[in-house]
């Protein structure tokens, strides 16, 4: 349990968080090229990749701080629907069509890592996340010699009933304390079979954001910024295991009436 405090950030509309969002994840790759010249990180579906889009896409001032610099990132997903990469409810799709086909030649290209079709098409979800787990291994050296994967940054959405990546409310996943990533195999929002990084792996990166907008969430973001009965809702849970590594991107509909103060500036 961490003893900060998560911050929130507050901004009129998607345009003006997107702008802030920008250098928020610019110094998080400028940090994490100065440590081991590769910037990890893991995306969400659902609102996210227009978001990212949007703040990522953005004319650069020319300066290095303030230029992606894309050949040296590797995407990981921080869950993924178990559907083909071609499927419309597909997170992989829904990052390429928003993001990564609109990248400038020019700012090179990132490492992508999808799931494995091939345990799509054999329907066992369990060795989708296995595979993915594997991958991720590869990446972050053998999981004998590290305990868990150290993401430089993870960007995550809160859907309205508080579940982030695919870690639904009151599910037994919430306890999982050894696996990289699990299947879900009944999830209460269709598509039912996912897979996600689990809450050890997420509350172990070096820097979490969420992005939630619209009034849509502001129920949710009550509960989970101000209420004692929110404290077990997954996004809650994420803020408590990582306190102040963990930063909210919102805008203002999303947070109208939570009394949790805001951060005036990043
Ligand atoms: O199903 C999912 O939903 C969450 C939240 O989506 P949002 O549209 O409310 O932002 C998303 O973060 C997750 O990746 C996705 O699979």
């Amino acid at each position: 349990m961490a003893t900060t405090q998560p911050n929130l950030y507050s901004f009129p509309n998607t345009e003006a968080l997107a702008k802030e969002l920008r250098p928020y994840v610019l110094r998080c790759q400028n940090a994490a090229l100065a440590r081991h010249d590769t910037f990890r990180i893991a995306v969400s579906g659902g609102s996210l990749p227009a978001v990212l889009a949007k703040a990522l896409l953005a004319d650069s001032n020319g300066s290095p701080e303030d230029t992606p610099q894309f050949s040296k990132w590797q995407i990981f997903f921080a869950d993924e629907r178990a559907v083909p990469l071609d499927d419309k409810d597909s997170n992989y799709l829904l990052l390429k069509d928003e993001l990564l086909a609109k990248i400038p030649a020019a700012l090179g290209e990132p490492t992508v890592y999808p799931i494995d079709e091939k345990h799509v098409h054999d329907g066992n979800t369990q060795e989708l996340a296995d595979a993915y787990q594997e991958a991720l291994m590869r990446s972050f050296a053998a999981k004998d010699s590290v305990k868990l994967p150290i993401f430089d940054l993870i960007l995550l959405g809160c859907g309205p009933d508080g579940h982030t990546c695919s870690l639904f409310p009151g599910h037994d996943l919430l306890r999982e304390k050894d696996a990289w990533v699990a299947a879900e195999t009944n999830s209460p929002k269709p598509p039912p079979k996912r897979i996600t990084l689990t809450l050890p792996v997420v509350t172990s990166a070096a820097h979490i954001a969420f992005v939630a907008t619209g009034a849509g969430k502001k129920d949710i973001l009550k509960s989970i910024f101000d209420s004692e009965e929110g404290r077990s809702l997954p996004s809650s849970l994420v803020n408590h295991g990582a306190g102040d590594k963990v930063s909210w991107f919102t805008d203002h509909p999303a947070v109208e009436g939570v009394a949790y103060p805001r951060r005036g500036s990043l």
